[in-house]
């Protein structure tokens, strides 16, 4: 059962009942993803605020999750028209977004927002910086902020810019930030080695300098996400070119974003839960089949295939959709989330439910997320009585294998207002049999405003009746 009460933001969830399982296939459909919505807007925003006569961009699919919407609001602030609605295909927390210039047909590139609100993204706030300096003239300056746990998100990791001729003032090392002076084409360094979000954002803008520039990168980290950036930038007909380890880039300047028209993929990391839930269903002989999901997507997070098979979870790929092929082991794994660091609170419910150790490395990242998620993920294996440590850069967790939680108590664990939290919680109530009540479950809007939603709707389905 699951029980969601706006009042007090909580999400009640006690296991399944399921009455015979064997047999029963449940589908659904993976949200659209954020992170590749967040990268198509700014796109859209470049296309159609700078790049002259590229006409209308239509994104379809893109992800109605707080972060997607804080970035089109961020994008209006640059003066495009924007007009949602929705394509009515099936696909949850959906909608279609058409940019355009304003009717007055107004340069949209001689004038710099004063200030940029962000919301909780990261990923908005730091791609946004660089693009800023494409906007107004010397004198322009603009406060970038945000809310919530953005504010408490670290931003020392500008100085890179000033080789670009941008100047980013922080308060103290986080938001809100001022950022002046004019983006141009050099030869810099950035280092990345706490996030890859700020390089995104340079990568985007550097091509509509006038020169060319290269970028040198220390300490490259989520790797997959820049391989989104790039393959986004190249649907809009911009090309970069690159080393293999993504640690030195060459960017033409004098560029143009093509408007058209762009589809966005399914979300391999709100995938991930899916996944993982669909893993331990099948545990109860359940069949879940995930549709929305690219198989060659390059998302980072893509990369759950691989943790599960280590686990011993085989999956399939068929007519379009993903689901458990069978269960073989549920054996601890090893993995490096270097490169996939969201993957880590929905493999933490994997770990749970595997029988002995499982080690996690190159986690110390997760420290600077929407919370402190090693130590918010240790609260919530703290509450479920499983072993882990947690030392700089791994996080170990001892599994208790794949059976049902026997405690009947009712405990509480808080979300720590981080989406992927409240949602690794809810997939660990659904096996304990006393369940978990999770406070400030809202959160999970940031990514999948309709998780709740999609586990509800599986358990009427298993359940035959509401909850
Ligand atoms: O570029 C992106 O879309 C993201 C990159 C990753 O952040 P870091 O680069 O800070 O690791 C990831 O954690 C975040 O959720 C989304
Ligand atoms: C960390 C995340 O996003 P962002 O950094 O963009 O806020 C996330 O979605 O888990």
């Amino acid at each position: 059962m699951l029980l969601v009460d706006q009042t007090s933001d909580r999400a009640i969830v006690v296991p399944i009942k399921i009455d015979a399982p064997v047999g029963r296939t449940v589908t659904f459909t993976a949200p659209p993803s954020k992170s590749q919505s967040i990268r198509a807007i700014f796109a859209s925003l470049l296309s159609v605020a700078c790049c002259e006569g590229s006409g209308e961009v239509r994104l379809r699919n893109v992800s109605s999750c707080e972060d997607a919407s804080a970035s089109l609001e961020v994008a209006k602030a640059f003066g495009v028209k924007i007009t949602e609605s929705h394509s009515g295909d099936g696909v949850l927390d959906s909608r279609d977004v058409m940019f355009s210039s304003p009717d007055s047909g107004a340069s949209l590139r001689t004038a710099r927002p004063s200030k940029l609100e962000c919301g909780e993204s990261g990923l908005c706030a730091r791609m946004v910086l660089p693009i800023l300096g494409l906007f107004g003239d010397d004198t322009a300056v603009t406060t970038v902020t945000g809310r919530g746990s953005l504010l408490k998100r670290p931003f020392d990791i500008v100085a890179g810019l000033k080789a670009f001729g941008l100047l980013v003032e922080t308060n103290a090392g986080y938001l809100p930030v001022n950022v002046s002076g004019r983006l141009r084409a050099a030869h810099g360094r950035i280092d990345a080695s706490l996030t890859s979000q700020l390089l995104s954002g340079l990568l985007m803008a550097l091509p509509l300098t006038d020169g060319d520039s290269t970028v040198i990168v220390e300490n490259p980290t989520s790797k997959p996400y820049i391989a989104m950036t790039l393959e986004t930038m190249e649907r809009f007909g911009i090309r970069v070119r690159t080393s293999e380890d993504f640690t030195e880039f060459h960017v033409s300047g004098r560029q143009h974003y093509v408007g058209g028209s762009y589809e966005v993929e399914g979300d391999w990391s709100a995938g991930a839960f899916l996944l993982v839930l669909a893993a331990l269903l099948k545990l109860d002989g359940v069949d879940v089949r995930i549709l929305n999901l690219s198989p060659s997507s390059l998302q980072a997070d893509r990369a759950v295939l691989n943790v599960l098979e280590r686990a011993g979870v085989r999956v399939k790929f068929e007519n379009g959709a993903f689901s458990i092929d069978r269960v073989e082991s549920m054996n601890g794994f090893e993995f490096d989330f270097t490169d996939c660091p969201d993957l880590v609170p929905p493999l933490v419910p994997l770990a749970v439910f595997c029988r002995g150790r499982t080690h996690m490395y190159g986690v110390k990242r997760l420290r600077f997320k929407e919370s402190n998620r090693l130590q918010a993920l240790g609260r919530l294996l703290d509450a479920v009585g499983v072993r882990y440590e947690i030392s700089d850069d791994s996080f170990i967790i001892d599994g208790l294998g794949p059976n049902v939680l026997p405690q009947e108590d009712q405990i509480e664990v808080d979300s720590h207002n981080d989406h992927r939290i409240a949602m690794a919680a809810t997939l660990i109530g659904l096996r304990r049999r006393g369940g978990i009540s999770i406070t400030n479950a809202s959160c999970v809007a940031k990514s999948f405003p309709s998780f709740y939603k999609v586990v509800e709707m599986v358990l009427k389905e298993l359940n035959g009746v509401a909850g």
